[in-house]
């Protein structure tokens, strides 16, 4: 948490000139703040006792000048903070975004990486909204009281206990609105989260005949969050309220404290205004503190989880660019542990692939695969043993490099909304139409792509549109293939392909190997690891037995004649 308050510390720190010039406009506007009684003082004191007409015009020029330096001011300072905000969003968003996406970023349960960009919202919404700065108007109010104890210490006094109160009210007003903005803030992410959810599930929900029970489950997640959401406002509403009243109600306390002391002879009229004038100036910052304390409460917490978030995702040190590697993986006693995990999900594995070769990994449900997968495509690092791309540890590649040299087919494809072409070039704004229509084709995606009326043009969702199971996977493999990655590695690949496109995916794999490149296979089906030259398998997380593969199917299997002919894809596991 510290490291992360830190950090966002310095992305902030180039703002301080700019705060500077907000705290000098500040200075200045409040001075200027001070035109309106002292003009009360001199119309009553002096041009009403000398009875002059042109010192009252001279002061009255004088005064619409100070008035329309102040509108300046204060429009400056409003524009300089907003600029601020802006500019702390556009350092810190890409960061954020990292973060946010980080492994630990993402531990199981916690919002802190669902709310991070909503969080920055909240940061730049406060660092330019006006109760921010208020905080800049604060110490001028000591400078008002001040004032008002020159005219009078009775009025001074009435001034401090007013002021005193309305604090004591902000205090109080924060310690009983905190816990329920956070427990609206939660209910919040949670029913957004169930309503995404039951929205991209329509059409299961639907065939499961789910319909009322979603409808309930989504009302109640909306009630919960609308009611906490509404109990922090009518308390928010309710000091608001009250402070305002209250302030009014004081300046006319301090109008009739100061008739007072003017009946006593021991203050002028002049003063008595100006006295009250200023007092409701020094009033002013606090209660714009109070009505705008729920956007502080939203910043600040935005701020909290922000540095939580950046504390946990510290910034990748960068690396020293490698050579495009050869294809030679080497993992040795790789323990790799799920996100938030109690214990490794794989313990101990080794195994070593060499270029030009493809390797299967078979095993029960649950017995590790696709954590293996993850681990090597540098998802899940290891937290225990190694795993070396040509010598070189996966983290000593940029993440992003690495993600470039690698083809990832994952058990679950899903595809960004954007075009065909687009999901297959990794959303890459520059990306040449050769390369991906290479990627189809090696995928045999080529032609099913041309059928679709758009083509590659074609636009899809998350979930696929109106693509088939068949069709999502074979646009997975393409964009797996796309840039021709050094290790490829497919998560159940033919799950959903009918014969051609298993043969089609036995194609791609023996293509990669002719290239040079390595390729990994998790598979339930025997026609997926017909290409491999070696097999490992896993059990319960641990590796049963590695080795070229007929030796390992003839040792572990009874039926490996079946398992290693490539017949039907959809043929038994
Ligand atoms: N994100 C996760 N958080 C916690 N545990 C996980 C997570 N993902 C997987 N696991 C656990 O890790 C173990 C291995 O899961 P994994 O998905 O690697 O198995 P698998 O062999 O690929 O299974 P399948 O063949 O069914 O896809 C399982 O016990 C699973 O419950």
């Amino acid at each position: 948490m510290a490291a992360g308050r830190a950090e966002l510390h310095g992305l902030h720190a180039e703002n301080r000139a700019l705060l500077g010039s907000v705290a000098l406009f500040s200075a200045v506007a409040n001075l200027l703040a001070l035109t309106g009684p002292l003009f009360m003082l001199q119309v009553y004191d002096r041009v009403m006792s000398a009875r002059s007409t042109e010192t009252l015009l001279a002061l009255f020029v004088l005064v619409l000048v100070l008035f329309a330096a102040m509108g300046a001011l204060d429009h400056a300072r409003s524009h300089v903070m907003r600029r601020i905000g802006a500019r702390f969003q556009s350092r810190a968003e890409a960061r954020i975004f990292s973060a946010a996406l980080h492994r630990d970023g993402m531990r199981p349960g916690d919002t802190l990486a669902q709310t991070a960009l909503r969080d920055l919202d909240a940061v730049r919404v406060l660092l330019g909204a006006p109760v921010f700065l208020a905080l800049f108007d604060l110490p001028w109010a000591l400078i008002f009281l001040g004032a008002i104890f020159t005219f009078h210490s009775w009025l001074g006094w009435l001034a401090v206990a007013g002021g005193a109160l309305l604090i004591a009210m902000t205090a109080l007003h924060q310690r009983l609105t905190a816990p329920r903005l956070a427990a609206a803030m939660h209910e919040q992410i949670a029913a957004e989260r169930l309503s995404d959810q039951l929205r991209d599930e329509g059409e299961l929900i639907g065939a499961l005949g789910m319909r009322g029970a979603a409808f309930l489950r989504w009302r109640t997640a909306r009630r919960l969050a609308s009611g906490a959401a509404l109990s922090a406002a009518d308390l928010g509403e309710t000091f608001s309220i009250f402070s305002r009243t209250f302030r009014m109600f004081l300046q006319s306390a301090m109008l009739a404290l100061g008739a007072l002391v003017v009946l006593r002879g021991e203050m002028s009229a002049g003063a008595m205004i100006a006295g009250s004038i200023l007092m409701g100036r020094a009033l002013v910052p606090v209660e714009q503190l109070i009505a705008g304390w729920p956007i502080v409460q939203h910043g600040r917490a935005g701020l909290l989880r922000l540095s939580e978030l950046l504390g946990r995702a510290p910034p990748e040190a960068p690396r020293t660019p490698l050579p495009r590697p050869r294809a030679r993986i080497e993992a040795h006693a790789l323990t790799v542990a799920p996100p938030g995990a109690p214990a490794p999900t794989l313990r101990m594995v080794s195994f070593t692939l060499e270029p030009g070769q493809a390797m299967g990994v078979i095993g029960p449900s649950g017995s590790g695969k696709s954590t293996l997968a993850r681990a090597l495509c540098g998802i899940w690092p290891p937290i225990g043993g190694t795993i070396r791309l040509d010598g070189a540890t996966l983290a000593q590649y940029d993440p992003d490099v690495l993600g470039r040299m690698i083809g990832y087919l994952p058990q679950r494809v899903s595809l960004f909304d954007g075009t065909i072409a687009e999901n297959i070039s990794r959303l890459a704004p520059d990306a040449e139409p050769d390369r991906i229509i290479a990627a189809a084709r090696r995928a045999d995606a080529h032609r099913m792509i041309l059928a679709l009326p758009e083509g590659y043009d074609t636009r899809v969702t998350q979930a696929g549109g109106r693509l088939s199971g068949g069709q999502i996977q074979r646009i997975g493999l393409a964009r797996a293939l796309y840039g021709e990655p050094v290790l490829l590695i497919l998560d159940e690949p033919n799950a959903n392909l009918d014969h051609e496109g298993g043969e089609a995916l036995n194609t791609a794999i023996r293509t990669v190997k002719a290239s040079g490149g390595a390729v990994i296979v998790m598979a339930h089906r025997p026609a997926a690891i017909a290409e491999c030259d070696s097999l490992l398998v896993l059990e319960g997380g641990v590796c049963r037995a590695f080795g070229p593969r007929d030796r390992v199917l003839a040792s572990v299997l009874c039926n490996a004649g079946d398992l290693v002919s490539p017949h039907p894809a959809g043929g038994p596991a």
